[in-house]
């Protein structure tokens, strides 16, 4: 008999204020093949919920496919923070050769995203590789305007993530611009991520585990697509980061460094032995979480009970 749950939930502050949060939230499950992680943001309903238990289900009962490499390239993930901060954050980062930037963060002067990106540029050297994303912030001429600035400004972007929503403005823009496009929120929250494909509507396509539903499904997706993919957290414990990593660690092809070093923005984590970058890469491993620090980051009641109770109602759909 073990005395330790198979349920726990979990609440850690963030070291930078990232997507508007602060702190992150979620349960971890377990099952006979290890811990999951099912950390859906609350915006989301239980509908679409229901994919980010999936993952976290495949992750506790079957665990994922073999992997064919031991490390997976990483960027640094660089909040939409002053440029002397943005600094310290890509020399901090454990050796990352390429740097992803928050941009068009909603109350910041235009002038702040290319003061951020001068300052990256300089912290990671002239051979390093720049990436963008703006959250679907921009309507297309903007975007326009905005990739040729923040171009310059960066010594030249390897691609910027999602700077318009949906399909139809992501294809329209790409027939504008020469920077590289990536699809991010076109294909984790629209109803058909194939679409992007289709339309011709993106270079890199990002796909999330726990958005799509597992690693599996991520597989399957990544086959069909076809294109060049990019595996990004959705700002995970390194126990749910450890599915990011099994995924990376799966595909056939990875041409691009993944956004799987998102342990450095919590400012707790659930194992001794965090996920982190060294020497620019992550090695492929599942971290066990720790009784301690489970216990350490255990969550509020009442912020328990609210996870329960999504828990309750995702699971019915499921
Ligand atoms: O890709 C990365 O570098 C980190 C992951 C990331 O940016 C992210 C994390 C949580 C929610 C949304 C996003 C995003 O890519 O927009
Ligand atoms: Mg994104």
């Amino acid at each position: 008999m073990s005395a330790q749950p198979d349920l726990a939930v979990w609440d850690v502050p963030l070291r930078t204020r990232f997507r508007g949060l602060t702190r992150r939230d979620g349960v971890l499950v377990r099952g006979d093949a290890g811990w999951g992680e099912f950390s859906p943001f609350w915006d989301y309903d239980d509908d679409v919920a229901v994919r980010w238990w999936r993952a976290a289900r495949e992750a506790a009962d079957e665990g994922w496919p073999d992997p064919v490499r031991t490390h997976v390239p990483v960027n640094v993930t660089v909040p939409a923070v002053d440029p002397e901060h943005a600094h310290r954050i890509v020399r901090g980062s454990g050796g990352c050769r390429t740097a992803k930037v928050k941009v068009a963060e909603p109350g910041q002067p235009v002038g702040a995203d290319e003061a951020r990106l001068e300052a990256v540029r300089d912290a990671l050297g002239a051979d390093g590789a720049i990436r963008v994303d703006a959250n679907a912030a921009w309507d297309v001429d903007t975007a326009v305007a905005r990739l040729a600035a923040l171009d310059r400004a960066a010594g030249g972007l390897e691609y910027a993530e999602q700077p318009v929503p949906g399909v139809d403005d992501l294809a329209a823009l790409r027939r504008r611009t020469h920077v590289p496009l990536a699809a991010d929120e076109a294909v984790r929250l629209g109803d058909d991520p194939l679409a992007v494909v289709r339309r011709q509507a993106a270079d890199v396509v990002v796909l999330k585990v726990q958005p799509l539903g597992g690693v599996r499904a991520c597989l399957r997706l990544a086959e069909q697509v076809g294109l060049p993919v990019v595996v990004s957290s959705a700002l995970e414990t390194s126990v749910g980061l450890a599915a990011g990593l099994a995924l990376a660690a799966a595909l056939p092809e990875l041409p691009h460094a993944c956004g799987l070093a998102t342990a450095a923005l919590l400012a707790d984590d659930l194992v001794t032995d965090p996920l982190l970058p060294r020497g620019g890469a992550i090695e492929v491993r599942r971290p066990l979480p720790s009784p301690d620090l489970l216990a350490a980051a255990a969550a509020p009641r009442a912020l328990a009970e609210r996870w329960g109770a999504r828990l309750a109602a995702v699971r019915a759909r499921a």
